[in-house]
């Protein structure tokens, strides 16, 4: 399986008892994974715990073969190649659209970099919005800028942590459809955390429940 998760624990400092108890989790290579719970269920806790954001108690986690976490070793998060995006998109406010897709691009030619800006346009079909501003942006598009800023350094795994939130519901709908033709096309691997499961039922290949930092069940979405 391209991830493998295995009996990852966490808890909080300051926390009497575990977040995290016992999450176990295979995901096979260009599968959509929505984690779906209540809140206060562990679902951001999780995702900060496979992006390096938070240190795991105890468990594994492999991506493509290649350790995140185990008992020996810790990955940083910069060097995980795992993209995140988040609901309120981070987008950097003085740079447009082009520049801030661009960011995450290093170590290649200036060429290159044009080239990758180019087909993260035409992927969000963002083009004619390459030298506007983020405020100069719906929602949406905003979110899709988000989204081809995450994809463009190639991510082998892609997070995203209740990535409509602040859409609102006509938007949601949209975005939602297009975002799973987006993943599917580029064939990318990626983790949603929601708690609204039209949103788990739209966009995922299998549904996870969490409940009380517990995987309960693994569905699919014509089970809910
Ligand atoms: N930095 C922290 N220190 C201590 N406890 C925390 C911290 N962050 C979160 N928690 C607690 O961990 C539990 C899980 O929180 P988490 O944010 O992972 O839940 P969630 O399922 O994503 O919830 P929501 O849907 O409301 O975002 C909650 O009880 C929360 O209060």
């Amino acid at each position: 399986m391209y991830v493998q998760i295995k009996q990852a624990t966490f808890q909080y400092d300051n926390a009497k008892e575990m977040t995290i108890k016992d999450f176990s989790l295979e995901i096979a290579k260009g599968e959509i994974i929505s984690i779906l719970g209540d809140s206060g269920s562990g679902k951001s806790t999780m995702l900060r715990i496979m992006a390096g954001l938070e240190v795991p108690t105890g468990g594994t986690m492999l991506v493509n073969g290649k350790i995140m976490f185990n008992d020996h070793h810790f990955v940083a998060p910069e060097n995980r190649g795992i993209g995140m995006v988040f609901q309120d998109y981070a987008l950097f406010p003085h740079m447009t659209v082009g520049k801030n897709i661009q960011y995450g691009l290093r170590k290649i030619s200036k060429e290159q970099k044009q080239q990758r800006l180019n087909e993260m346009l035409a992927l969000v079909n963002l083009t004619d919005f390459r030298d506007r501003y983020p405020y100069e942006l719906s929602g949406g598009q905003q979110q899709r800028v988000a989204l081809a800023r995450a994809l463009a350094p190639s991510p082998s795994l892609l997070i995203f942590d209740e990535p409509f939130s602040n859409l609102d519901a006509k938007i949601q709908v949209q975005i939602r459809d297009d975002l799973r033709k987006i993943l599917k096309q580029t064939g990318i691997t990626s983790i949603f955390v929601t708690h609204d499961q039209k949103d788990a039922k739209a966009l995922a290949d299998r549904i996870v429940f969490l409940n009380n930092g517990i995987v309960e069940r693994i569905i699919t979405p014509d089970k809910i």
